[in-house]
């Protein structure tokens, strides 16, 4: 899982009176009323914020929010301002704009300790194309740069990548850290046995992370909608399953590969099937290679859920990404529901639980069992391009430890 040479830690920097730029990622989920929906990236940044505040820094936020072209009052963070505020318990200033001479008058006024929020980066087209001009104008802000928005840190952007080759030192912060200890740190070094847990809907989105884990783990559990594949590409039955047509023989490959590492491939014997795809279908279990002609797979069965308990009790490390149903409808969130159960009763007893973003977080958070894992990715895209193990240049352009 190689990504990256250590990085260098906020800890490291004299911060006193220091005027502080901090990427972090706020692109947080708002209703039509502008509530916040899921305020947990705003809390996951908050330690570095407060450690920050706490060492005297004069602190400027910035982040993105949604994916404007331009400036699109929608995705204005101003939204944020109340909870920030409430969670750092101080009164954050808002900026109307991330760059410019009225922000620098702004930023002169910010007293030691005192927080101050840019607004929405990606309101400059400059952001995307990491156009270097404009990260000079980010990077003169500040004469420190903190980089704690794991969740953005595989764009190559200029709040994310460019502003740190013109803004010394660059560290990471505490947020950066923990997910980089946990995604790379454990992964690379497990406790053993380790193993994978990996759904979701698709094999074809989640190819590279299957390849990846199958040169580091003993086990390896696959749920969700990609399973379909796996069971016709060995010419069972699937029903009116998901299915990629075209990624049979890649499925063939992945379950020979994991023989040829010795890892243990478990796939679902049993299956909740439905008869349409909807959250009121009639649903019943069935072994996974005999669907009937016009059900569909949409859950693990409970024999499954009773043989992935049984094998998960050996493990000392856990790391899953991707549901094992779709969970959103109540009838067909028994099996995702049973993983995090078992996942949040494992780490009690000192099994390292990593839950690797996406969909598989929020049926964590659904289920109520957060706060019981190891730890949680507040990346999605982030974690999975780190478990395939490519490189995030958001961390790449940090100083070296
Ligand atoms: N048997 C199934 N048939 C169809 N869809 C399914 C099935 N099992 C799970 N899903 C769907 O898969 C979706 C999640 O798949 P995805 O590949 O996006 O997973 P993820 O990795 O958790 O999320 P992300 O890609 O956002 O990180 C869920 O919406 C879920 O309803
Ligand atoms: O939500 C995310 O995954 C990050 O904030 C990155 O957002 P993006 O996919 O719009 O770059």
């Amino acid at each position: 899982m190689a990504t990256k040479k250590s990085v260098s830690s906020l800890k490291e920097a004299d911060l006193k009176g220091k005027r502080v730029f901090v990427r972090v990622d706020l692109n947080v989920p708002l209703d039509d009323n502008f509530n916040i929906t899921d305020d947990t990236r705003i809390r996951a940044a908050v330690p570095t914020i407060k450690y920050l505040m706490s060492h005297g820094a004069r602190v400027i936020l910035s982040s993105h929010l949604g994916r404007p072209k331009g400036v699109t009052p929608k995705y204005s963070l101003k939204p944020l301002v109340p909870r920030l505020s409430e969670l750092l318990g101080v009164d954050v200033k808002m900026a109307n704009d991330c760059i410019g001479v009225e922000v620098e008058k702004i930023v002169a006024e910010i007293p030691e300790g005192g927080v101050l929020l840019l607004e929405n980066v990606r309101f400059y087209k400059e952001e995307e194309k990491n156009d270097p001009e404009f990260a000079k104008k980010l990077a003169s802000l500040a004469e420190i740069y903190v980089n704690d928005a794991f969740g953005t840190a595989h764009r190559a952007h200029a709040s994310t990548e460019g502003v740190a080759k013109y803004l010394k030192p660059a560290v990471a912060g505490f947020l950066m850290q923990k997910e980089l200890d946990y995604l790379v740190g454990a992964v690379a070094n497990p406790k053993k046995p380790f193993a994978a847990i990996v759904g979701g809907s698709k094999v074809s989105s989640k190819i590279g992370v299957i390849e990846s884990l199958l040169e580091k783990v003993d086990l390896l559990f696959l749920g969700g909608g990609m399973i379909y594949t796996f069971y016709k590409a060995q010419g069972h039955s699937v029903g009116s399953s998901l299915v990629e047509e075209d990624k049979l023989d890649l499925a063939t490959s992945l379950i020979e590969k994991a023989k040829v590492k010795g890892v243990k491939l478990l796939l679902p014997a049993d299956v909740l099937v439905a008869d349409k795809f909807a959250p009121d279908a009639n649903s019943k279990v069935v072994p996974a290679s005999e669907i009937p002609d016009g059900w569909m797979g949409l859950d693990i069965g409970p024999d499954s859920i009773k043989t992935f308990s049984e094998a998960l009790d050996t493990t000392k490390t856990i790391i899953w990404n991707g549901p094992m149903g779709v969970f959103e409808f109540e009838k067909f969130a028994a099996g995702t529901e049973a993983i995090a159960r078992k996942l949040a009763e494992l780490s009690g007893k000192g099994v390292t639980t990593i839950i690797g973003g996406g969909d598989s977080v929020a049926a964590v958070e659904k289920a109520g069992l957060a706060d019981k894992m190891s730890h949680i990715s507040t990346g999605g895209g982030a974690s999975l391009e780190l478990l395939e193990g490519k490189p995030l240049p958001g961390v790449l352009a940090l100083d070296d430890a």
